[in-house]
């Protein structure tokens, strides 16, 4: 593939699921949001050494963005940086794609200078000490601090920025690629995977990276053991090792496209503090051993709350697609946000199961001091329920002070409602919503370069 070519990975949001989606014994609700990681990749070029490849990766949204790193058969392509600068899940996303496809200095003499430029939309960092620019016909911001010193929202940029990279960089190795990124999804998704766990240094559940390759789904982690399981990269049965886990090896997984009913919307709103979700998960597996076996209790509650919750989002879909008088009348409720409401099973079941959840991740959050929904996102929470529009309301992912998630009626404006009340005075509302679909081809590759 010699032309430019540009991909995108979308941002995620955490429904259902946080903790528990840890162990693959439970399900969680993943939704892709339209914050995407997009990357351009160049035509080949060629480095005057023919006896490495040395990839180029650009991230001029952020100060001394640019890592390159040089690899070859010869060294089990290990990546070595030769910018002086390192950035982990870039130089996983090398490794385990170079080990993937093997490709033979040979094969590509003169085409051995492979160039990525990457992008990230707007929402996935704080804004300030930025600058907006248009790069053709694409905006995007430029901040004048390293990428590791801008605040971020926890979108999930590292898992978008791997799932995107991976495609990038395999489309150089796979000519139909570009035109045919769902033949090659899974790939990218297990690939990414790998890397995302190694250059994360810990087991997360990859809920991540699902919806960055998959979108919105209902998704069920891989066993760990999968990954660390794998030698070590550059060992002489790395490769190996790692084409029979992408290719054969039965992941256990479940990815099953699950988006938001139609006729309803996400909001994510962003508040201005933040947490260590690393600190908070070992707070709560801490409990969770300590407090065996009523844990195991709270958990299984848990469980059939996060079922209840994503089985009434797909009746609630269903529903709407009918377009039946009852289904207008569901909806009109929802959009009123009043009494009316109470009379329809479709909204109280759902109602019921994030009430239950808020209060398993308040008794959690007591006895663990983990603050997954402390008092003051109890009373946010509380309050936004009470605007029009809001079907319900909760902490996504771990919780704490990062962020809160709200899924109202199309239509309704909970910026303008919220905008001159005290109540909600730290809530940043992002620009993002749910936009199921995963990695993908953009059809504008050229929108991305310098004017
Ligand atoms: N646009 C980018 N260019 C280069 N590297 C990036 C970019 N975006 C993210 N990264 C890499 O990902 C790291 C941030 O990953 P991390 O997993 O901590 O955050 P996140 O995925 O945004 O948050 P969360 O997991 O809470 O949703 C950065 O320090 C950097 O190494
Ligand atoms: C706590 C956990 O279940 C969810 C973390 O979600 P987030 O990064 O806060 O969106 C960890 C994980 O699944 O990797």
């Amino acid at each position: 593939m010699s032309e430019f070519r540009a991909f995108s990975a979308p941002g995620k949001a955490l429904l259902a699921g946080g903790y528990l989606v840890l162990d693959p014994k439970y399900e969680a609700l993943a939704i892709g949001l339209s914050s995407r990681m997009h990357a351009v990749a160049y035509p080949y070029d060629s480095l005057q050494k023919l006896d490495k490849f040395e990839v180029r990766v650009r991230s001029r949204q952020f100060k001394d963005g640019e890592w390159r790193y040089q690899t070859s058969p010869e060294t089990g392509f290990v990546p070595v940086s030769v910018s002086g600068s390192k950035n982990p899940f870039i130089e996983k996303v090398i490794a385990n794609v170079f080990s993937y496809f093997q490709p033979s200095l040979d094969d590509y003499c003169n085409r051995n200078l492979l160039i990525i430029d990457i992008f990230s939309d707007d929402a996935y960092h704080s804004q300030e000490d930025s600058m907006s620019k248009y790069c053709s016909s694409r905006r995007f911001s430029f901040h004048s601090h390293k990428i590791e010193e801008v605040p971020k929202t926890g979108l999930g940029s590292s898992a978008g920025l791997v799932t995107v990279l991976t495609t990038a960089l395999a489309s150089f190795f796979v000519s139909d690629l570009t035109n045919n990124v769902e033949q090659y999804r899974k790939v990218i998704h297990n690939l990414s995977q790998v890397a995302h766990c190694q250059a994360q240094g810990k087991i997360g559940s990859g809920f991540d990276v699902a919806a960055a390759a998959y979108g919105s789904v209902r998704y069920r982690r891989f066993p760990p053991a999968l990954i660390s399981d794998l030698p070590d990269i550059g060992d002489a049965i790395y490769a190996d090792k790692l084409a029979h886990l992408v290719d054969d090896v039965d992941w256990n997984i479940t990815i099953k496209n699950n988006r938001l009913p139609s006729g309803l919307v996400l909001w994510m709103g962003d508040i201005k503090s933040g947490s260590e979700t690393v600190k908070l998960v070992q707070k709560v597996k801490k409990w969770y051993d300590s407090h065996a076996p009523e844990s195991l209790e709270v958990y299984t509650r848990l469980d059939r709350a996060n079922c209840r919750f994503m089985d009434g989002l797909s009746a609630l879909d269903r529903l709407y697609d009918s377009h039946d008088h009852y289904s207008s009348q569901v909806f009109e409720s929802i959009e009123k946000n009043d009494a009316s409401c109470q009379k329809y099973s479709e909204v109280t079941d759902i109602r019921d199961a994030v009430t239950t959840i808020r209060h398993c991740f308040r008794k959690i959050t007591k006895e663990s001091g983990a603050d997954i929904e402390p008092p003051v996102q109890t009373t946010l929470l509380d309050n936004c329920q009470t605007l029009k529009g809001v079907l319900t309301c909760l902490i996504p992912g771990a919780g704490g002070y990062d962020a809160i998630a709200v899924i109202a009626a199309q239509g309704v404006d909970l910026k303008a409602q919220t905008a001159s009340d005290e109540r909600f005075s730290n809530v940043q509302w992002l620009d993002v919503s749910q936009a199921d679909w995963g990695v993908r081809k953009e059809m504008d590759p050229e929108a991305y370069l310098d004017k």
